[in-house]
């Protein structure tokens, strides 16, 4: 049998729930071997990606996470397009079955689509319902505003709750979506999808508004910082702290492990702040093929790949994760099999994403090198929370930072 090499960075039940998904596929036919190989977090994966293909041994699917879609979509022959590994493999693919907003987000300006956009998620509102009574809150407080969580979170810690909020990913969360969000621009050139001329502007008087809180928040304790990637997501899963801003999908996790009554809401927006509530943008992750393969491998890749893509995996794994669904026709069997009402607020996600059309600001972002620059507005975010730096210390640095790797992905990528 052929085989094809998958690399991906999931553990714990999504690593669990791709495992099945390669044996289902390894099982319904005999002529590929999918072998998914773990390769740590999602910037461990993506770096394992291109080493592996320097050395000449790079897989033929890579999972890489929204942040490396602009250093993907530059790296030229170390790709194969997906749309032309479906069109050569002859495996059954229709781009157009795929929801747009995720779809746009992989696909070139000609429209044609580059990656595989097979785990995507926005980020939402988790709540520990037992928490908020324990501290004497009505669990069906309204969150829909900061303002609303800024005086739930006041009662909540005088109520004797010790991590009021607690948050993943903060600055996909609290920089990149909460721009989209408030409709202002996170960076310039449409957030780089109208140019590699692209500059940080992250530093904006909304930003800096919200973090200003977020830093109050923490220096009273009410805001708990735990890490930069998903860290707070134990935290939140075994019941120790009330509400959580995290991905969609975090439900994979919450779903199976916590032991308290949760709900799900739309992440909440500053009234009164741009034009918010905007829509939210894409996170998670999409599937890269590798070039350098045979031409039979890359048939197996399709088959998988159109395999990931039927409407009852992408259905399964849609109610299983909180990914959203990538095709309108696995959203509709989901929602005519009465998930939805079953498990109130696992449409959020789609709607939050999907509700208006997006503006310059709030299609997504386009940033090359943006791992690193993440890492240099975490930096900087840890210092506000730190009390070393004020919001707008911290944000104008950033801006400096990232801007420079900015220019070097530019000179590089003329
Ligand atoms: O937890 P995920 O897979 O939804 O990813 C969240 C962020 O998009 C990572 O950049």
């Amino acid at each position: 049998e052929t085989e094809v090499q998958f690399w991906h960075a999931f553990t714990g039940r999504l690593g669990d729930l791709v495992k099945a998904q390669v044996e289902e596929f390894n099982a319904s036919q005999d002529e590929y071997t999918v072998v998914e190989s773990h390769k740590g977090n999602y910037s461990e994966t993506l770096n394992a990606g291109i080493a592996a293909f320097r050395a000449g041994e790079q897989p033929h699917i890579l999972m890489v996470f929204e942040v490396g879609t602009a250093t993907m979509m530059a790296a030229g022959g170390a790709i194969k397009p997906v749309y032309e590994v479906m069109e050569q493999s002859g495996a059954s693919f229709d781009p157009d079955a795929y929801i747009g907003a995720v779809k746009g987000y992989y696909t070139s300006t000609d429209g044609q689509m580059l990656s595989l956009p097979f785990n995507s998620s926005t980020p939402v509102l988790w709540v520990n319902r037992d928490a908020m009574e324990a501290a004497g809150v009505d669990p069906d407080t309204d969150l829909s505003t900061w303002q609303k969580v800024g005086e739930t979170l006041d009662a909540l810690k005088a109520g004797g709750e010790e991590c009021g909020l607690v948050t993943a990913w903060q600055s996909w969360i609290h920089l990149e979506n909460f721009s989209a969000y408030h409709d202002v621009p996170f960076a310039s050139q449409d957030n780089g999808f109208a140019g590699l001329d692209t500059e940080l502007m992250l530093n904006g008087p909304a930003q800096v508004a919200h973090l200003t809180a977020m830093g109050e928040w923490a220096a009273d304790g009410k805001f708990i910082y735990t890490g930069r990637r998903n860290e707070g997501g134990a935290n939140f899963r075994a019941g120790e702290c009330a509400l959580f801003t995290e991905s969609s999908a975090g439900y994979a996790g919450i779903s199976s492990e916590a032991e308290f009554d949760f709900d799900v809401r739309p992440l909440p927006y500053w009234e009164g702040v741009g034009n918010a509530p905007q829509n939210t943008i894409i996170g998670g992750a999409s599937l890269w093929v590798m070039s350098g393969h045979e031409d039979a491998e890359y048939k197996g890749v399709g088959e998988f790949l159109s395999f990931l893509s039927t409407s009852d995996v992408q259905a399964s794994w849609h109610q299983n994760t909180g990914y959203l669904p990538i095709t309108a026709e696995a959203g509709v069997a989901t929602r005519e099999a009465g998930f939805y009402e079953q498990n109130p607020g696992t449409d959020i996600a789609v709607i939050q994403m999907t509700a208006k059309e997006p503006t310059a600001n709030s299609k997504g972002l386009r940033l090359g090198s943006f791992d690193q620059i993440r890492g240099i507005i975490d930096e900087e975010l840890e210092a506000i929370w730190a009390g070393d730096k004020s919001a707008q210390e911290a944000m104008d640095s950033a801006k400096e930072r990232g801007d420079a790797l900015l220019r070097r992905f530019e000179a590089a990528n003329r």
